[in-house]
């Protein structure tokens, strides 16, 4: 159920700690966060400050040890694994630095099966699908397998996988981690352009250029929140063109 005041994401008091090989990690320290519909907010900082601890713990990757996550107004964090596989097809997209593709399913397969595993409909799959493909850019490689393409083209696939349900919810945890500048670049622009049409993103990111697209941004240092600044609003998002028509900004 959805609750149209509350914060699209919500968590307080989050705590978790990695108990490995050595001494234990207290990857997140009592972290409370809200991200509103509409919000790209960038989640910025040194390797090991438990950037991605925190975004697998509001995708349910993770369990955290302490603390409450509500998606839409609606307590998350006592969910089943079921239940988060459910939501994560439906509510949340997510990307990760190395994909995640299937490998041995063709890209048009990799976009589908979210949709399928939710019930879409084949034929509605299909078209949405194509719709994302053409959108960015992979007409042309539908039939591909993931290793045939490069890093930056995976990686629109991973968005195209993660966006085809129409979740109000993307993280992206270093998305472009792998990429080289090109691929950064486009990753940032498609980011940029899904956040212009409404989408909500979180972005766990040490790359302060990516991190700069968002228009709020989180410093997180040690497990917890250091700073949380919301940019400059900086020029309008869509601008009139030669035609006086509204287009996207690339
Ligand atoms: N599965 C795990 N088992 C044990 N320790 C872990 C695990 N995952 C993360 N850690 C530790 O938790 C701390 C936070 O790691 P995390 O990956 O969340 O940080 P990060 O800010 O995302 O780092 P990076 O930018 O390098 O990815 C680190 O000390 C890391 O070694």
């Amino acid at each position: 159920m959805s609750d149209s005041d509350a914060p699209l994401l919500r968590a307080e008091g989050l705590v978790k700690t990695h108990h490995g090989e050595g001494a234990p990690a207290h990857a997140v320290r009592g972290v409370g966060l809200r991200v509103t519909r509409g919000e790209f907010v960038a989640v910025t900082g040194p390797s090991g400050a438990g950037k991605s601890t925190l975004l697998h713990l509001l995708g349910g990757l993770q369990r955290p040890d302490e603390g409450s996550i509500w998606l839409d107004g609606e307590r998350a964090d006592g969910w089943s694994e079921a239940r988060w596989a459910v939501e994560r097809r439906r509510r949340i997209g997510i990307v990760f630095q190395f994909f995640n593709l299937v490998s041995d399913l063709s890209v048009a397969d990799n976009v589908e099966l979210p949709a399928l595993l939710a019930g879409v409909p084949p034929k509605k799959a299909r078209a949405g699908r194509r719709e994302l493909l053409a959108e960015l850019g992979l007409e042309g490689k539908e039939r591909s397998m993931p290793r045939e393409l490069s890093g930056g083209e995976q990686q629109r696939v991973a968005l195209a996988r993660a966006l085809v349900n129409h979740p109000p919810l993307l993280l992206a945890d270093e998305p472009a981690g792998s990429l080289d500048s090109r691929g950064t670049r486009e990753v940032m622009r498609l980011l940029s352009r899904f956040h212009q049409r409404g989408q909500t993103i979180v972005l766990v990111t040490h790359d302060a250029r990516l991190a700069s697209a968002a228009d709020r941004v989180i410093s997180f240092f040690d497990g917890r929140i250091a700073d949380d600044a919301t940019l400059d609003a900086g020029p309008p998002p869509r601008r009139a063109g030669a035609s006086g028509v509204l287009e996207l900004r690339d």
